[in-house]
């Protein structure tokens, strides 16, 4: 039997990743959520909790990460967001491995990862799919959610690989401008992917 085809998803904040993977979700397509991950991850009992507590005192609070804390460690010296990553990373990427193996006898699996490009995680895929809209779109959408000021979202858009490079990088783009349309690039894509690797 042949593996399951990997198809990475990512796009910048608000650009409607969670929608589109929801979407690949209700066409039977198991779904990988690596931020579900690292929430999980960071949560009493998981696994992450006692090495972070290890390499900075005082991000673990009643048995769990608090990610302001973590964020202040992260600010306070520039080596650590390296060593944060050298716990999450291996991690997240155990029960990535774990979830493609407890559903290889999928024909496809959608991998959700918003720093795929930035964690080299697209090398493991055997495509990318981006989901974008125009910036002032994205940017209406995401201050419409009320949770940040227009400051806040700039500063995750520095942060982030531009949408321009992401889409440069993609096997396929999906332009998330009305669900019916998404819906519609979901089916056909997987319809398409099918297709090609039966
Ligand atoms: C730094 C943390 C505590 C901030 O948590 P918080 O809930 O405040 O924000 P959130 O997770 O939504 O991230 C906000 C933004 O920070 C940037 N960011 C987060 N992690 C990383 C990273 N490893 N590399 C580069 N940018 C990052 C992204 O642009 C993201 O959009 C958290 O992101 C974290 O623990 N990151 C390390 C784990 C990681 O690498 N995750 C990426 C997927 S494996
Ligand atoms: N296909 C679509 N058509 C119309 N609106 C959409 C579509 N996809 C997403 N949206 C809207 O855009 C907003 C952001 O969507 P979503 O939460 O899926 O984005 P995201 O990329 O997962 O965001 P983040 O990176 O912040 O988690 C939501 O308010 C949603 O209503």
């Amino acid at each position: 039997m042949s593996r399951p085809f990997l198809l990475g998803l990512t796009g910048s904040i608000g650009m409607g990743k969670s929608t589109t993977a929801k979407m690949f979700a209700e066409e039977g397509v198991p779904v990988w959520d690596a931020d579900a991950t690292v929430h999980a991850l960071y949560a009493p009992g998981g696994a992450a909790v006692a090495p972070i507590a290890a390499a900075f005192p005082g991000a673990v609070v009643e048995g769990a990460v608090d990610r302001a804390r973590l964020r202040e460690a992260l600010h306070a010296e520039k080596a650590a967001l390296s060593r944060l990553e050298s716990i999450v990373h291996p991690l997240t990427t155990a029960a990535r491995e774990a979830f493609i193996a407890a559903h290889a006898e999928a024909d496809l699996i959608l991998l959700d990862i918003p720093l795929l490009f930035e964690t080299g995680a697209d090398q493991l895929c055997d495509a990318v799919l981006v989901v974008s809209v125009p910036a002032p779109v994205q940017r209406a959408r995401v201050l419409a959610r009320g949770q940040m000021t227009e400051a806040q979202l700039d500063l995750i858009l520095d942060r982030q690989l531009p949408d321009a490079a992401k889409r440069a990088r993609a096997h396929h783009v999906i332009e998330t401008h009305s669900l019916d349309e998404t819906r519609a690039a979901v089916r056909a894509l997987i319809k398409e992917i099918r297709s090609r690797h039966a």
